[in-house]
């Protein structure tokens, strides 16, 4: 054997310290009954394990029977997050070969009521939960060796789990999942993600009355303390890890934005709810107006729930609206954004400063009809006659079929999202919204739903959630070692998916990929994102080039390699 190939096969290999049941009991290096009888000679694993010596795809096809036989959507997902407690490998190979089958299971909806649940079957630790308490050992628990390799970081305070409101330290399902989609899409070693909660308590009675709530019993802390403890966490994290990209996930309403604004320019980060989904509400509705054939400066879009999501896909689609030449005064003119007391306007009620720009003029909507003085959606349909209804509100049924039939009046294929999440909070059902319009809506959901019957065909819906951009946003950051998320870098990866969107102009296509194309469109947005931190200045590589090799070296397949006794360690 020549140098070159004892160097290519020393790569392949895995020096590795851990032994007998630590190292059966190492989720990350455990291979189960695929440790060869070599492995097991020198890692003493005989008689822990039962003779047969098996294969990857043998014990993903174990685990699949074992899946099909949980009866339903949550005890399905319990037994995944098992697997992934006890063997990552197999975990994300189930994951990567069968996307469209496994992302409703450890993604929304199941998430969320593994959040809720999340007591009834906490067994071992994942991530890390950085209670109040704790606050004065934040460095301290964040300094531990086996975290220095951490690359990324998904944070939540589970105060607004999907639509569900506060689910205190349940809300950790969340970071998990959302990490555990940054390496089934993103390719993203799972050694590099970490799932961090910061358990500020809850105010969710049930869980402050449960005996079996993991998480911090107390009511939230608020206010000032709240920040600072925060900010503790921020300064831990920039301190520990200079470069680590730190994810922002379900935080309630003012404070994700809050946080987003203090803390962009001080570290590498963005929120997702407030930019992934942005980035793909926007990408789908641009694929919609490919089938319209209405250019998006003509669009009048009503955008129920004006909250975090709710200004952060106003804000990126004001800003494509601006590309097609149009003044950003303009650009503002085609929005009317509802929320918990109507229509937003100049002087209307609790209006925040983020919010006005967006606010319509009192003349403007004088003589609209109103209810006890507030403009509902269907006062607005009525007067604006909208082309495109977003729903980010968190209120199942708030697409009434009295609004969406005065909408179908007006406009012929009327462009419907219901994004709320998960299913239980849509603001539609997309067969409803096919019925109430003839077979006309174009119609994209948060959640995945059946496809819809038109006309006695099948439609796919699309499933407009940011797990289409997420992971290859943070591919793209990681990859670029870059040093800030710049808005122009989230517009890239929407843009990036603008560009694989069906082309068919028929109503029977989706509006997005399959969502088993996910993984691969995952790398191409990470390379339009890389692309776009160099042309900004953010990246610490040259060129595309090297992008390219960073993707490479990055992308990681959940597949087994041989492992040898690392050198010194105890056999
Ligand atoms: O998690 C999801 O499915 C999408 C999302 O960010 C949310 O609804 O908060
Ligand atoms: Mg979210």
């Amino acid at each position: 054997m020549n140098v070159q190939q004892q160097a290519t096969s020393e790569e392949a290999t895995l020096q590795v310290s851990l032994s007998g049941f630590d190292l059966i009991n190492s989720p990350r290096l455990n291979k189960g009954t695929a440790f060869t009888d070599r492995e097991r000679d020198i890692f003493h694993l005989h008689g822990l394990l039962p003779p047969h010596v098996g294969t990857l795809d043998e014990q993903v096809e174990r685990r699949m029977q074992g899946l099909n036989d949980q009866s339903t959507p949550f005890n399905k997902y319990a037994f995944l997050r098992d697997l992934q407690d006890s063997n990552e490998t197999i975990f994300y190979a189930l994951l990567v070969r069968n996307v469209e089958k496994m992302l409703p299971l450890v993604y929304t909806p199941t998430v969320g009521e593994g959040c809720q649940r999340f007591s009834e079957i906490w067994r071992k630790p994942r991530g890390l939960f950085l209670s109040y308490p704790n606050k004065d050992r934040i460095t301290q628990i964040l300094s531990h060796p086996r975290y220095d390799g951490i690359k990324c970081i998904v944070v939540s305070d589970g105060e607004r789990i999907l639509g569900l409101g506060d689910q205190g330290a349940g809300g950790m399902g969340i970071p998990i999942g959302k990490m555990a989609l940054y390496t089934a899409l993103g390719g993203i070693h799972p050694e590099h993600c970490l799932p961090i909660l910061l358990d500020v308590g809850t105010d969710n009675e049930e869980r402050l009355s449960s005996p079996i709530y993991v998480g911090w019993k107390h009511h939230r802390i608020r206010g000032q303390e709240y920040d600072d403890f925060v900010d503790t966490f921020v300064s831990a994290v920039k301190a520990r890890w200079p470069h680590v990209l730190l994810q922002w996930e379900d935080f309630a309403g003012s404070n994700a934005a809050r946080f987003l604004a203090r803390y962009r320019d001080q570290l590498c980060t963005f929120n997702d709810d407030i930019q992934g989904t942005a980035a793909i509400a926007a990408a789908t509705l641009i694929s919609a107006i490919n089938v319209t054939g209405i250019p998006l400066k003509q669009q009048k879009i009503v955008v129920v729930g004006f909250g975090t999501a709710g200004l952060g896909i106003t804000n990126l689609l004001a800003q494509f609206i601006e590309d097609e030449g149009v003044s950003p005064d303009e650009a503002r003119q085609c929005f009317y954004a509802i929320d918990r007391y109507g229509l937003v306007t100049e002087h209307g009620k609790d209006v925040r400063p983020e919010q006005m720009p967006y606010a319509r003029k009192e003349q403007e909507v004088q003589g609209w009809s109103s209810q006890n003085g507030e403009i509902t959606l269907l006062d607005v349909v009525r007067n604006a006659k909208p082309t495109v209804l977003i729903g980010v509100s968190g209120q199942a049924g708030a697409f009434t079929e009295q609004a969406v039939r005065e909408m179908a009046k007006h406009t012929a294929r009327p462009v419907i999202f219901p994004l709320s999440n998960p299913t239980s909070r849509s603001e539609a059902i997309p067969q409803d919204l096919i019925n109430w319009t003839e077979g006309r809506a174009l119609v994209g959901t948060g959640s995945p739903f059946d496809p819809v019957d038109v006309d006695g065909k099948k439609v796919p819906i699309a499933q407009t959630n940011n797990s289409y951009i997420f992971p290859g946003l943070a591919l793209g950051i990681v990859a670029s070692k870059a040093r800030r998320v710049t808005d122009a870098m989230v517009k890239a990866a929407a843009t990036e998916l603008i560009r694989h969107v069906p082309t068919q102009k028929d109503k029977l296509a989706s509006l997005l990929p399959p969502i088993s194309e996910a993984r691969a469109l995952g790398r191409l947005i990470a390379q339009a994102v890389g692309k776009q931190a160099i042309l900004d200045g953010q990246a610490q590589i040259s060129d595309e080039d090297a992008l390219r090799r960073e993707l490479d070296a990055n992308i990681w397949e959940p597949a087994y390699v041989p492992y040898e006794l690392q050198r010194g360690a105890a056999s």
